[in-house]
């Protein structure tokens, strides 16, 4: 089978990480941003209104001979951070690394939110999550990973994303270079559509506590959306913090001392380095910061966002043992 590896490369604050894709014949190059929260790939597109459109790449079906419109389809996504797009869908052939297919379903984007339009480097989405929660109707699409499981060495993938450095995603086997230790696996429950599984516990400093939360996996999210008690627990231990409405979550001066997180998944406790959670300054004096850490309240779940993956190795296997499953481990 096939396998093949990509850069994951951080925006400013990685705020998010974006990957090149060749879509198309001859090959058009965007920079998606490879999301497990979501199960659509749409792209800034020739259809996208120029005044949406700020220095992303677009694709132009017109310019591809392989591409072919799927007539009386259409998709709209919504996002939990209020964004959203819509449009049309082709099929075209979709190159990640080594990877390819050759009728990848590739949703058009004929209207996009603000927020994407702002954003000049992220070209479109590849959605990582289950194919359940594609948005195309009336006939739901399947995700890149769906599409080409079957021909990968093994039915899974994994994020090595790193702290202001590119790191990588890799199709269908396991680099053994890149974790350190066992590999503890948790079962997956996808009845949303989600990698949702079971965190079994977190520390702050050297202080743990057994608390067991279901979470998603999601690298489409910067930060790590947890419980409102473990929220309370870290920040008292942060001089100085306080919740902002008016900056839209917990922030703290930028030269505290603040400590470590970690979270007990498996048999693997996960430790992100207080570094990591002293996110971005959070105003223009630059004197207080937002936390890397935020509550996950009325989600329903808690989000483990880029802040909590970078810290660990994490496999997404939909297909070694009969349920899916999320392999994590130390690096
Ligand atoms: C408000 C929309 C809710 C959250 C829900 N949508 C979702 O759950 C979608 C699929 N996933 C997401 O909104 C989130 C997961 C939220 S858990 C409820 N992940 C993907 C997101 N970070 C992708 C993104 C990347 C860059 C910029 C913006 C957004 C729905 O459609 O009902």
């Amino acid at each position: 089978g096939t396998h093949g590896s990509v850069p994951a490369v951080p925006e400013k604050d990685d705020i998010q990480y974006l990957t090149p894709v060749q879509i198309g014949t001859p090959p058009q190059t965007l920079n998606l941003d490879f999301d497990s929260g979501s199960s659509d790939l749409w792209v800034f597109s020739s259809e996208t209104p120029s005044r949406q459109v700020n220095g992303q790449a677009q694709y132009d079906p017109t310019k591809s001979s392989t591409s072919k419109k799927v007539d009386g389809q259409t998709w709209s996504i919504s996002y939990g951070d209020g964004s959203a797009s819509s449009g049309v869908v082709f099929k075209d052939v979709v190159h990640v690394g080594d990877v390819s297919f050759p009728s990848q379903s590739v949703e058009v984007a004929q209207k996009v939110s603000s927020s994407f339009s702002s954003d000049e480097n992220n070209d479109g989405l590849l959605g990582l999550a289950f194919s359940k929660i594609n948005t195309v109707k009336p006939d739901r699409q399947t995700t890149f990973f769906d599409n080409v499981m079957s021909n990968l060495e093994k039915p899974l993938w994994t994020s090595d994303l790193k702290n202001d450095a590119p790191g990588t995603y890799n199709f269908g086997y396991i680099d053994e270079e890149a974790y350190t230790g066992e590999i503890s696996y948790v079962p997956v429950d996808n009845s949303q559509g989600f990698w949702s599984f079971e965190a079994s516990g977190y520390a702050i400093g050297n202080k743990s506590v057994p608390l067991k939360f279901q979470g998603i996996a999601d690298t489409g999210t910067s930060l790590a959306m947890l419980p409102q008690e473990v929220n309370t627990a870290y920040y008292s231990q942060v001089p100085g913090a306080s919740m902002s409405y008016s900056l839209g979550g917990y922030v703290f001066p930028c030269d505290a001392k603040i400590p470590d997180f970690t979270y007990k998944v498996g048999d693997v406790s996960i430790t992100i380095p207080a570094s990591f959670i002293n996110y971005a300054e959070a105003d223009e004096d630059g004197k207080k910061c937002f936390g890397g850490i935020q509550p996950d309240t009325d989600i329903g779940f808690s989000i483990f966002g880029d802040v909590a993956l970078k810290a660990a190795f994490v496999v997404f296997d939909a297909g070694t043992e009969s349920t899916p499953r999320l392999g994590w481990a130390n690096k």
